[in-house]
């Protein structure tokens, strides 16, 4: 599989914030905290269903997948993992 997987990510994602890698822009966002983490969700969703409703598939995956990123970052920020969020789907 090409890219990587919702949990391949998280771990990467994680591995940063612990690190408190100073190049990473995913440590930067979970600095900044939840309302800005949560004001790009909104934007970010925003354009996962302009993509879907206007413009390409492959759009809409591209924007999916930043979306499924800032939840991930947001998810950082609250200490949550995939097995917290997979225990309510
Ligand atoms: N998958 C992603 C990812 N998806 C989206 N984004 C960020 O979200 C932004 C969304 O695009 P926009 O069009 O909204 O860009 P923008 O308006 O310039 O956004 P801002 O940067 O101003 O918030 C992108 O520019 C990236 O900064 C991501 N940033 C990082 N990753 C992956 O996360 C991993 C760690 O990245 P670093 O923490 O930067 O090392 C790497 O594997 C990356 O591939």
């Amino acid at each position: 599989m090409a890219g990587k997987s919702f949990e391949d990510l998280y771990a990467e994602l994680s591995a940063k914030v612990a690190a408190g890698d100073p190049d990473s822009s995913t440590v930067k966002r979970v600095e900044a905290g939840v309302h800005e983490i949560g004001k790009k969700i909104v934007e970010e969703a925003a354009e996962v269903w302009m993509a879907a409703e206007y413009q390409s598939r492959d759009d809409a995956a591209l924007e999916i997948s930043q979306l499924l990123y800032h939840l991930q970052v947001l998810m950082l920020a609250l200490e949550l993992t995939p097995e917290d969020v997979y225990r309510q789907l």
